[in-house]
């Protein structure tokens, strides 16, 4: 089967069997200090243990007091006291005012707060509006205004970031469950990747695999078999296989006499998913399968095997995860034509920067599958499928390759 492309599949016909195949994996929720949670994927909803305010408090540094009786009093009221935040006030002593902090909680009879700089306080003690007094409930944060007790927070496959890290901060809520990471063990191969080769090459797909995979929240396991022998290659995919949730190996998977991937995954036990996809660049793209565990085999050339790693391992990674599998798409206008070749589904790395209608798709000069300056030089991945030439003017989506958007 090695040297056969002829059962090649589409591009979606791919994502499809992936996606099968994500149905059957899943992870464990595990307990996480919530300092430690950003970037991990929520295990369950969580609700407000509390209300939010948990009281009603002053929106502001200034008086308390109740609006009746201001309205009644010509000179103001007597300051009976202040409130900062984190005492239990005592209750507003009738006919008088308290000074109070913003966020301290209202005292029971108070009915209005005014920001100190529009009162004006006597020297004998008594406050009172410098100019109009304030509407009855003015500069009260209610009790549950922001959301009340029993609310959902976030749902489960929300990937926690510092917006949510506030959210369960201000619970006081300490410990998240989330989904345990997908443990992925990635496998560099190659004679040409020995530091003593006479014509050595850097491995230079392990750490962009791996940066790759962390930013998407993976735990990952490097592994590298400088050499072309298949006898060593089996022998470390073996172990990298053991104990992780997925195999991702680069590089020999193609047609040539040194490409042993597919025949070591064979020889494990491993059973093929598809071999190759109608793509350009990734054609030799195969996803083996062992029980649960599934080997992604991207092929060597960088750019390739990045642009397989972002369309069809990330988002098996974040179905596993319980997530949405795709990320989100971006619309631009693009400024080229473009016409692929025959039932071949191509990615092409654009620009995709603001102009005048939204933003604009630019082409950039690639050498291929495998360039790697070209990803440096984009910030986005166009998709087109084979009846979808691109036209100048038309409104695309592409896929944004930084992880904070464009
Ligand atoms: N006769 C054919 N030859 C090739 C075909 C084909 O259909 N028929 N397909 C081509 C395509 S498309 C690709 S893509 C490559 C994929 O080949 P492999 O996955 O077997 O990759 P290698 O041959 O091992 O390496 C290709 C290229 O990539 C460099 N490489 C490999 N690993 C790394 C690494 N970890 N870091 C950086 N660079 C790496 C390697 O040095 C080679 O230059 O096959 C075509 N050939
Ligand atoms: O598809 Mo290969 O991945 O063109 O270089």
């Amino acid at each position: 089967m090695r040297n056969s492309f002829t059962d090649m599949v589409a591009c979606d016909t791919a994502l499809g069997l992936i996606a099968a195949c994500a149905e059957h994996v899943s992870m464990p929720a595990v307990s996480v200090p919530l300092a430690e949670a950003a970037g991990c994927v929520a295990a369950e909803d969580i609700h407000a243990l509390t209300p939010r305010p948990e009281a009603d408090i002053s929106a502001m540094d200034g008086y308390a007091f109740n609006h009746a009786a201001m309205q009644a009093a010509p000179v103001g009221l007597p300051v009976a006291g202040q409130i900062a935040a984190g005492a239990f006030p005592v209750p507003l002593p009738d006919g008088q005012a308290l000074g109070i902090l913003t966020g301290a909680r209202l005292p029971a009879g108070a009915d209005c707060v005014m920001a100190a700089e529009r009162m004006s306080l006597s020297r004998t003690g008594y406050v009172s509006p410098a100019k109009v007094l304030a509407d009855q409930g003015a500069n009260i944060r209610r009790a549950g205004e922001e959301f009340s007790s029993g609310a959902v927070l976030l749902s489960k496959g929300t990937r926690l970031d510092w917006r949510h890290v506030a959210l369960l901060a201000c619970q006081g809520i300490s410990e998240v469950q989330v989904i345990r990471p997908v443990r992925v063990a990635v496998v560099s191969n190659g004679a040409e990747l020995a530091t003593d080769a006479s014509d050595a090459r850097a491995d230079s797909n392990s750490p962009m695999l791996a940066a790759l995979l962390r930013e998407a929240g993976a735990e990952v396991t490097l592994y590298s078999v400088p050499t072309d022998n298949e006898a060593k290659l089996s022998a470390t995919l073996a172990q990298a296989w053991t104990g992780v949730d997925i195999l991702v190996t680069t590089g020999g998977i193609s047609v040539g006499q040194t490409d042993h991937v597919l025949d070591a995954l064979h020889g494990l036990g491993a059973k093929t998913v598809f071999r190759g996809v109608a793509i350009r660049p990734g054609k030799p793209l195969t996803v083996m399968a062992q029980g649960p565990r599934l080997a992604f085999c991207l092929p060597g050339n960088p750019g390739a095997s990045a642009i397989c790693a972002l369309v069809f391992l990330l988002p098996c990674l974040r179905a596993i995860m319980g997530q949405q599998p795709q990320a989100a798409l971006l619309p631009g206008v693009a400024d080229f034509a473009f016409t692929p070749i025959v039932s071949t589904t191509h990615f092409l790395p654009v620009s995709c920067v603001p102009g005048a209608n939204g933003f604009r798709l630019s082409l950039l000069p690639t050498v291929g599958a495998s360039d790697i300056i070209v990803f440096s030089r984009a910030n986005a991945l166009l998709r087109v499928d084979p009846d979808m030439p691109v036209q100048p003017g038309q409104i695309r989506w592409v896929l944004p390759l930084q992880p904070n958007g464009i």
